[in-house]
């Protein structure tokens, strides 16, 4: 067994628990991975059983661990990362949930959200969060969870329950039920936290009637936040690091400078750009949201939020059946030039940034008889990229910074077709790295800084490798035609459903 030391990141993400453990050089030893339901109880509802996102995550750690044959103590640190404004609310006495986890995608708050902008309330929202009254924030699903879970309400305001993103159901996890933090990226997602006073915010709380009682204590992104149960793996190690995973995967991209930026290819798409250490607000519908703290420096990002990236590609494999594997999928798009005139547009949990429509839905537009498996595929690539350059058109709006390149990474970026598209659409530099799991990276450099294993962030610069760079090969005038394509079948798309409401 090695006597060196090494960081683990949990991962968990929206579709599968990963721990990943790396090296000094940042560089992955061991990956193990477990995949868990998804619940669709109505149209719109997204919900994953709380227990099984920490079975699945545990499980992982350990099958790491012994897949790189180290013992607990190999291990220096711990960094933590999640699916963000997926929320939780459990009995701090029995650790048990009240209610499934309510995931990011679940549009069920839809209506009340509506009602609040109807009451014109959402600029005072958005004035101290930075984000939108929409479903996709942890706030509406918390409110809805004390409204909707019979005796609820009663305990949280007895003081009986506890509420937490992923990382706070964790946390508490692995240190036994002793510690309930979250970090400030994840505070920054919920709909309670104020971005320019820097804490949990009296007024929003009392907005969604939710008891201040409930909620984590807020720490930093780099610091030792208690230690791994002795029973669990790896026992006894520090967790010293946890961000939401769009945050996590920036840091991992090294984009520690005021306009560097990172799209996640993952089964949403979340596009950020540092922005320094000023919370700059968006005109174009895009979030400001904490890039990391570390220490007392606080720096922020603007961000762009698509629903379905990744998960489009599932779509076409599970549901229609048209390919077995995404590679499959990647390699049918690659044999046609185009998507022959078909535009699909994957509103299927309505639309996020710059949109922002909880009521569309999916359509597919433009379909003629020659339309066929290939421009399926094709079309499912295209539509991610079109969400992504959208965000990009919005972005460059807000920073007044032309982006010369992009850094990528998530599972979808594995599709050179899609990145080639990208390219063209942009008309800049789409750059893939070497090391794609950015976002656990990320999770375990901000762990790491914290105990000494890695000492600063030119350290983190230095290990950063371009694999591949995708360049602009055809015309923006060629392109031009497709982008109009896409907004008039964006059109379609939008305002579909009446109530997504019970
Ligand atoms: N070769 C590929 N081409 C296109 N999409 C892919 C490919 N491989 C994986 N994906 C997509 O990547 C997504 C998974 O990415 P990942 O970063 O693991 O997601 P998450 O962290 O959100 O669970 C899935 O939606 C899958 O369809
Ligand atoms: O699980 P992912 O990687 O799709 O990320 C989900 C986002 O954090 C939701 O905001």
């Amino acid at each position: 067994m090695s006597q060196e030391k090494y960081i683990l990141a949990f991962d968990q993400g929206t579709t599968s628990s990963r721990s990943i453990i790396f090296d000094h050089d940042g560089k992955v030893v061991a990956v193990a991975q477990k995949e868990f339901q998804q619940i669709y109880p109505k149209p719109g509802w997204v919900e994953h059983d709380p227990m099984e996102i920490w079975s699945s995550q545990s499980a992982t750690a350990a099958e790491a661990i012994s897949r790189a044959d180290l013992s607990s103590d190999s291990i220096a640190a711990v960094g933590v990362t999640n699916q963000r404004e997926t929320t939780i609310v459990w009995d701090k006495h029995t650790g048990k949930p009240v209610y499934n986890a309510i995931v990011w995608q679940d549009r069920r708050t839809a209506d009340y959200c509506r009602k609040l902008k109807e009451d014109g309330i959402e600029a005072m929202v958005s004035e101290k969060t930075g984000l939108r009254l929409d479903p996709y924030f942890a706030g509406t699903k918390v409110r809805w969870i004390l409204e909707n879970v019979k005796g609820a309400r009663a305990k949280a305001e007895a003081g009986d329950l506890l509420f937490g993103t992923v990382d706070s159901w964790l946390v508490w996890q692995l240190t036994g039920h002793k510690v309930h933090v979250t970090d400030i990226t994840n505070a920054s997602r919920t709909l309670f936290y104020n971005i320019d006073q820097d804490g949990w915010d009296d007024e929003l709380l009392e907005l969604f009637n939710v008891p201040r009682c409930m909620l984590p204590e807020i720490k930093s992104c780099s610091e030792v936040y208690g230690h791994v149960e002795k029973n669990l793996y790896p026992g006894g190690a520090p967790i010293a690091g946890i961000a939401g995973d769009q945050h996590a995967a920036l840091f991992g991209q090294a984009c520690f400078d005021p306009g560097m930026a990172k799209n996640t290819y993952g089964t949403g798409c979340f596009l950020l750009m540092n922005m320094g250490e000023q919370p700059i607000r968006s005109k174009n519908n895009l979030l400001t949201t904490v890039a990391w703290r570390i220490g007392d420096k606080t720096e922020y990002a603007l961000e762009g939020s698509i629903f379905i990236g990744g998960a489009v590609v599932q779509w076409i494999r599970d549901e229609l059946q048209l390919v077995r594997t995404a590679q499959e999928l990647d390699e049918l798009a690659a044999t046609v030039e185009d998507a022959g005139g078909l535009f699909l547009v994957p509103a299927f949990a309505g639309l996020g940034a710059p949109h922002w429509d909880p009521y569309a839905r999916g359509a597919a537009v433009g379909i003629t008889r020659g339309t066929n498996r290939a421009h399926f595929c094709r079309a499912a690539l295209e539509s991610i990229a079109f969400q992504s350059a959208d965000l990009i058109t919005a972005m460059e709006k807000d920073s007044g910074i032309s982006l010369k390149e992009l850094r990528v990474d998530g599972g979808a970026c594995k599709s050179d077709p899609l990145l080639q598209f990208q390219a063209d659409l942009l008309q800049s530099e789409v750059i893939r790295p070497k090391c794609i799991e950015t976002t656990a990276l990320g999770a375990a450099y901000l762990a790491g800084l914290a105990v000494g294993f890695w000492k600063s962030r030119d350290a983190i610069t230095k290990r950063w490798e371009k694999d591949h760079s995708f360049t602009p090969k055809r015309q923006a005038e060629d392109m031009a035609p497709l982008t109009a394509g896409w907004n008039k079948a964006l059109e379609r798309s939008k305002n579909w459903e009446d109530e997504v409401d019970e």
